[in-house]
């Protein structure tokens, strides 16, 4: 799914309008009409008690009038608070016209901030995607006064006073919403995590809007959800072997972190790899061999760390990183990789790929290694951290995204940035936000999975290097959904 600019939807509702035959004013009752139906499934007239919709001048504002008339008519109890503006929007004026008058209607002024109770059901409908600046006067001060009640605050589109797509100083003021129920596509700004706080649970309603638009219109965000990666992973044919899949290297633990090995061999497994072999450090190789029968296993000469780099000729990917540790000859060993995957007498037919991660990253970090020649045509999985130690320090969540696509640019490789909404950059200068995954996934031990599961992705040749990071990482996420979901077993 793309991810669209503020200015894009705007020519998006346009073109759905034409498209479609439909007014303004009709486009904003579907608006309206899916907003109302999410609110009504997630909570009853009972539970919500008295609404009170916050309505700014704008459309925003417009679907905010049109929300209420639509709840009253469901039964629920409705009060709105309009604040004060030159002028409306005229579709603003027309559900003006049309709100019950049943429903109580105040203008809001300095003096006079509407009563917002801790279990008050607020509707925030001031500002959209129409945003033109930082909030100031009143309607900060409206804001303000909300975010202070603790109210259960829906926002609608976006939390008022939040750019779409803009980085904004943290001081600007913006609501904080429990929910924000937003339409067509998403906004970027919900998947940063810098405003999580402000947007809450997000929901995007599909309204309908233009599909021949949204395909022709470009944007380097995406968001991965299940048919973004439908159709991507190829069948096993029937009489395909073990060879059809690829034979993947794994070069992985040290002391004590013999269990990242594990981990990532098992993930690389369950991917579908055709054969693996695991290279380990001499004090891991039983243990290894133990819990992955399943794979072979090379044991370094050193046993605490890995000392040398076999020879490559038989593998169609290689993985380093989980466990790796951060002895200088293990680093050795990653510059020998790296040397000998993009080095012209390569024997392989395609650059080996590698998948790159963890305490390989973090070697490279540490050491400052000149990133061109370490992360081309190679897919390197960093948390934000670990990238900064690749890059600079961020500013800020946009300034990392920004960062994180002109490195994936500069040096030609796929970067994934691991977070809730873990972000894949392309060399094209593509950003991919992955849809699945949850905070039970943050804990020790996902990543190796994660570069297991990659491995086998990138092993298999009949997968395009992009296509195989964005299934394994949408894959992997979505392992940890499903596991989620399972009743938790008590011991
Ligand atoms: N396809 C869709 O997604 C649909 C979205 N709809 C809704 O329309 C809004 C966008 O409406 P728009 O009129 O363009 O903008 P706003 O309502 O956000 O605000 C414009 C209004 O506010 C003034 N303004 C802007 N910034 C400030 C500020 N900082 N302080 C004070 N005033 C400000 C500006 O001058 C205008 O008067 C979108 O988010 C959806 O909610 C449609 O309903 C249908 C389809
Ligand atoms: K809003």
């Amino acid at each position: 799914m793309k991810i669209l600019t503020a200015a894009q939807t705007r020519q998006l509702d346009q073109a759905t309008m034409q498209e479609q035959h439909l007014t303004s004013v009709e486009l904003m009752e579907r608006a309206a009409e899916a907003l109302v139906e999410w609110f009504c499934q997630w909570l009853d007239q009972e539970q919500a008690g008295e609404v009170l919709v916050l309505c700014g001048p704008g459309n925003n504002g417009g679907d905010g009038l049109a929300a209420a008339r639509l709840l009253h008519q469901s039964g629920y109890q409705m009060r709105v608070a309009l604040l004060p503006a030159a002028t409306q929007a005229a579709d603003w004026q027309h559900n003006r016209l049309h709100l019950p008058e049943a429903i109580a209607v105040a203008e809001i002024n300095e003096g006079q901030l509407p009563e917002i109770q801790p279990n008050t059901v607020v509707i925030d409908a001031l500002f959209g995607t129409g945003l033109a600046r930082p909030l100031g006067g009143l309607a900060a001060a409206l804001v303000r006064h909300l975010n202070a009640a603790r109210a259960r605050v829906v926002s609608v589109d976006i939390p008022s006073g939040l750019y779409a797509e803009a980085s904004q100083p943290r001081e600007n003021v913006a609501v904080r919403a429990r929910h924000t129920v937003s339409f067509g596509t998403p906004k970027l700004a919900f998947l940063l995590p810098q405003n999580a706080e402000l947007v809450g649970e997000w929901h995007v309603k599909d309204i309908g809007l233009s599909e021949p638009f949204i395909a022709c219109s470009t944007s380097p965000w995406h968001y991965t959800d299940a048919a973004a990666v439908a159709g991507t992973l190829p069948a096993r044919p029937r009489f395909s072997h073990k060879g059809t899949f690829g034979h993947a290297l794994l070069l992985a633990g040290s002391r004590g972190k013999i269990g990242a090995a594990v981990l990532a061999a098992n993930a690389c497994l369950r991917g579908g790899v055709g054969l693996l072999t695991a290279r380990v450090p001499g004090c891991g190789y039983d243990i290894f061999q133990t819990s992955v029968p399943e794979a072979m296993c090379l044991a370094d000469p050193a046993a605490d760390y890995l000392s040398e780099l076999p020879e490559l000729k038989p593998y169609q990917a290689v993985g380093i990183g989980p466990g790796l540790g951060q002895e200088d000859a293990s680093l050795a060993v990653l510059r020998q990789l790296l040397e000998a995957a993009t080095a012209p007498a390569a024997a392989q037919q395609r650059p080996l790929p590698l998948v790159i991660d963890a305490d390989a990253l973090n070697l490279l970090g540490r050491h400052r290694e000149p990133a061109g020649a370490t992360a081309r045509k190679h897919g390197a999985h960093p948390h934000p951290k670990e990238f900064e130690r690749l890059t600079e320090p961020a500013r800020d969540d946009y300034h990392r995204l920004e960062l994180l696509r002109a490195f994936a640019q500069r040096y030609r490789c796929l970067v994934l940035l691991k977070g809730a909404y873990s972000c894949l950059a392309t060399p094209a200068g593509e950003l991919h936000f992955n849809s699945t995954g949850n905070p039970g996934m943050a804990t020790g031990g996902s990543g190796d999975v994660l570069t297991g599961l990659l491995l086998a992705l990138r092993a298999d040749a009949r997968l395009r290097p992009f296509e195989a990071a964005r299934l394994g990482v949408y894959a992997h996420g979505r392992a940890g959904d499903l596991a989620a979901e399972k009743p938790a077993t008590r011991v």
